[in-house]
């Protein structure tokens, strides 16, 4: 069985690649840096480490393909693949989709690509970008390939170790895929679990950990810290992280049914996962891409959005965390920049107006703009 996967990143070594290769998938990793791709083809195996433990286990059966010398390559492992996976960012996915769509006009045969993003519908915007590059082969591939979208759930920080490849990992995990949208035969991996309605899983980790983990970030940063665990060690960001999940799992709740004490338990485990203190992760790895984490279907404005709707209250402590990400600078960071020109121009309403598409007399803009 052979899987290709685009970006042999954190998550796609981390976590994806790891469990195609446990599951007897001969592993293809696509990316960009040619340095990583030379030394997977040079090893043919890496080192996961479970932070906190002794544990650590080799992924094997592996190869690369640098996708920019090598677009043709990558297309005719399409087009014989099994599985195609991505883990690259969200904002990349516009980009990998002409190879994708490339090699998958050259089948006959069923697959499933799935993105493996932190997004609401990721493998549905894929399919998007793929289409449009097809032509008069559009609706022949559409009928032949399932774009199931995916939840992923493992924090895996960015680091440094001399072996390049090696990469250390929380020892907690979640991929959930929907199911309805598989085309042919289900993927038997262990640790994936398949779904008829994906919808309130990915919510509940969307709104959960990375709404918690942006709040850490954003907060930490405001307040003078580098890392995640820093921020958790400070009481005055712990509560307010706690009362921004209190608010997006009153939603959950509301909308999905989940019990309170089983929302409570999951948002006390999220938590203490924050808290690991075998894991580095720095505020600007979990708080990158500030416009992309002010979307309207993102972590932070979409529950506030639902949580206004549902309660006609304002949710101060997301709030908050908003107007934390509209101070957030960081040079290193072009959405930070790029977010940094637009409250110049527009001022924080206007700019956070824009990019969370909200109407002008919006009550979280208000709530917002007060804040500042
Ligand atoms: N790290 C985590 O804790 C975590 C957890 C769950 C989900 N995710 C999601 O996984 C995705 C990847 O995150 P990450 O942390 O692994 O990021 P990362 O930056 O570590 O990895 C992304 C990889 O994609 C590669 N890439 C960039 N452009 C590419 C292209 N055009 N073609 C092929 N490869 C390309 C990069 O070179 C890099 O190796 C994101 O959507 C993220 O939200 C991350
Ligand atoms: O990857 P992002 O930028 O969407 O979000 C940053 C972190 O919150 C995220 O990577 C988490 O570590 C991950 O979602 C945990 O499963």
């Amino acid at each position: 069985m052979l899987a290709v996967h685009f970006g042999a990143g954190n998550i796609g070594r981390g976590f994806i690649g790891a469990l195609l290769s446990k599951a007897g998938y001969q592993t293809v990793f696509v990316d960009v840096n040619g340095e990583l791709i030379d030394q997977i083809n040079e090893r043919s195996k890496y080192t996961v480490e479970l932070a906190g433990s002794e544990d650590s286990f080799e992924v094997t059966n592996i190869s690369g393909i640098n996708s920019v010398t090598n677009q043709e390559d990558v297309a005719a492992m399409i087009a014989k693949a099994d599985l195609i996976t991505t883990a690259v960012g969200p904002h990349i996915l516009p980009m990998v989709a002409p190879v994708i769509a490339e090699g998958l006009k050259e089948r006959t045969e069923s697959v499933n690509v799935i993105a493996c993003e932190n997004m609401i519908g990721g493998s549905d915007l894929l399919k998007e970008h793929v289409l449009e590059h097809l032509g008069a082969e559009k609706s022949r591939v559409a009928q032949l390939t399932g774009f199931p979208n995916a939840a992923v759930d493992r924090i895996v920080p960015d680091q440094t170790h001399e072996d390049k490849l090696k990469v250390t990992v929380e020892p907690y995990f979640e991929w959930v895929v929907d199911s309805t949208d598989i085309k042919g035969e289900k993927p038997e991996i262990a640790g994936l679990t398949l779904v008829e309605d994906l919808t309130p899983y990915i919510e509940r980790k969307l709104f959960t950990v990375n709404t918690g983990h942006a709040a850490a970030a954003y907060l930490g940063d405001y307040y003078g810290h580098q890392t995640i665990h820093q921020a958790m060690s400070d009481s005055r960001i712990l509560s307010k992280i706690k009362g921004a999940l209190h608010e997006s799992g009153d939603v959950l709740i509301k909308k999905y049914g989940f019990t309170k004490e089983a929302h409570g338990k999951y948002i006390e485990t999220i938590l203490s996962r924050f808290a690991n203190p075998d894991l580095s992760d720095e505020v600007t790895r979990v708080g990158r891409a500030p416009i992309r984490k002010l979307g309207p279907k993102d972590r932070l404005v979409r529950p506030a959005v639902e949580y206004i709707d549902w309660n006609k209250e304002i949710p101060t402590h997301l709030v908050e965390v908003i107007a934390a990400v509209l101070v957030y600078k960081q040079d290193q960071d072009p959405e930070a920049v790029e977010l940094q020109s637009l409250i110049k121009e527009q001022g924080y309403k206007g700019a956070l107006q824009e990019i969370s598409q909200l109407s002008e007399d919006h009550p979280l803009l208000n709530a917002v703009e007060k804040q500042m």
